[in-house]
């Protein structure tokens, strides 16, 4: 996994303690005087080897880093995920969904649709289908950010068909499925043509997100999200049955809290817990898959950990930003921040290519294949085996379908003409035949009403130029 530390921006970054090595991938972190981490005597310093240090980047400068390449196997069949992480107020949405006030300050989220939208456009060879969803997980709870969009042909297609009239909005479920896939059933799909109706339902679905005021973050997401590109591909010169088809699931972590700091009470409070309370199992996964001992990963524990299942590790690209606030105040929240990518390097996946079959078109391909063979066969058992049949002409009704067969061949709208015996692929030899000469027919006469059609190599003609004319607007052609 590919994982980023990115700073927010403060004019009292503590740069004695937070020391980003010339490399740009290594952050060491430095104890102040008299410091203990967690009620320890802390080690002097901590050293972290990441991918990069995003540190006072612009937004087009972290998407060109940390998106880019996801997006682009996203299109080429990989499942990719990119994730936030770290304390309340560290720059999590900012990062991912940006600012509304200037275009220059969008996140990555508007970032990859415009990416997305920009390579559809560019891979003319192929098909492509969009849709997305967007999934709120509150309080251990699942919601849909765009249910109030979702016609009943949106809803993904699973249980009993609704009765018709307005949709009942069923609560959202996490299935397994057989093979260990895990859906959300209930969650709504949405076509999207291009970039503008993507953005749209993004600013629909941030609407409906829960947000919340504390001390650290006037405007606080009080919940994970999961923003999800589904595309689909197939080439266009390959008549074949096979597709590709990816998720790109883009994911905006709620902050960790320390209680005393962001001050809530009541509704914010219980908040608070319950994002605590998933992120500690959130790392508690990331620990079993970082470690190559463990056979079991608790991904049920949590609905944000077992909606997140397929997209940490396994077989998707998975990068991870984690976010900090480089003030000496967040200590303890950068370390544990840092800790958490540390470990989160060190899972490994394995991506590979979503190709799928498309049954349908499998079987149609596949009894094509056997109606050729067949013929094949027939064919050469005859002409191996000799028999009969070779020798016996062909009836005028035989003949008159073979013509029609040519004629519509010609013509195109029939693919291939069916032959089964030595016979009839002679009959069809001189249909063409005849069909080449009455073409010459046709030519010599339409020529012949404006040209003069003498001969090739007449004694008289041998000094004449090929074409000549012999009246205003007509000639002869040799
Ligand atoms: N790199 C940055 N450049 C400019 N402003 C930033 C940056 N990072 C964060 N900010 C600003 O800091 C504030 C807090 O950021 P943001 O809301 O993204 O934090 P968060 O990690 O999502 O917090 P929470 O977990 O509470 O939702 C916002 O006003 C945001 O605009």
């Amino acid at each position: 996994m590919k994982v980023f530390v990115r700073s927010r921006p403060t004019a009292t970054f503590a740069q004695e303690l937070i020391e980003i090595l010339p490399d740009g991938k290594t952050v060491q972190i430095h104890q102040s005087k008299g410091r203990r981490c967690g009620g320890y005597h802390a080690p002097s310093s901590w050293c972290f080897q990441l991918d990069g240090v995003l540190h006072l980047l612009s937004q087009e400068e972290v998407y060109a880093r940390v998106g880019q390449e996801v997006v682009l196997g996203a299109l080429d069949g990989y499942n990719g995920t990119v994730l936030c992480f770290g304390q309340t107020g560290a720059g999590k949405t900012y990062t991912m969904t940006g600012t509304t006030e200037s275009y220059r300050q969008r996140g990555i989220i508007p970032r990859a649709v415009e990416q997305v939208f920009q390579e559809v456009a560019k891979r003319s060879g192929h098909i492509f289908s969009v849709q997305l969803s967007y999934l709120e997980v509150y309080n251990d709870t699942l919601t849909d950010l765009l249910s109030t969009l979702a016609g009943p042909q949106n809803l993904a297609p699973r249980g009993p068909v609704p009765p018709p009239g307005p949709a009942p909005r069923p609560g959202l479920a996490l299935m397994e499925e057989p093979g260990g896939r895990v859906s959300i059933r209930g969650l709504s799909l949405h076509t999207v043509q291009s970039q503008e109706e993507a953005l749209d339902l993004l600013f629909e679905g941030e609407l409906n997100r829960i947000m919340g005021a504390h001390a650290m973050n006037n405007h606080s997401s009080r919940s994970h999200c999961i923003f999800t590109l589904h595309i689909q591909s197939r080439s266009r010169s390959l008549s074949g049955s096979t597709f590709l088809r990816s998720k790109l699931s883009l994911v905006d972590l709620a902050g960790s809290e320390r209680l005393g700091r962001t001050g809530g009470a009541g509704q914010t409070l219980q908040e608070a817990t319950h994002i605590n309370k998933s992120l500690s199992f959130l790392e508690q996964t990331i620990l079993a898959l970082a470690d190559p001992r463990r056979d079991h990963v608790p991904f049920r524990q949590s609905k944000l950990t077992h909606a997140l299942k397929h997209s940490l590790g396994g077989n998707c690209n998975t990068v991870l930003v984690a976010n900090i606030y480089g003030e000496e105040t967040h200590m303890d929240e950068t370390l544990s921040t840092l800790r958490f990518a540390s470990r989160m390097k060190s899972v490994k996946s394995q991506p590979s290519i979503n190709q799928h079959v498309d049954p349908a078109l499998e079987v149609k391909r596949l009894q094509k294949e056997v109606e050729t063979l067949r013929d094949e066969l027939s064919i050469q058992n005859l002409l191996v085996n000799g028999g009969g049949a070779r020798y016996q002409p062909l009836s005028e009704a035989q003949q008159a379908e073979l013509q029609d067969q040519v004629q519509r061949y010609l013509e195109g709208s029939l693919e291939a003409i069916s032959v089964v015996s030595v016979r009839q692929l002679q009959e069809v030899f001189s249909q063409f035949r005849l069909v080449v000469q009455e073409q010459e027919q046709r030519v010599k006469a339409k020529l012949s009403q404006t040209y003069t059609l003498v001969e090739r190599g007449r004694a008289d003609d041998s000094a004449n130029p090929k074409v000549r004319n012999s009246k205003p607007g007509s000639g002869s052609v040799v």
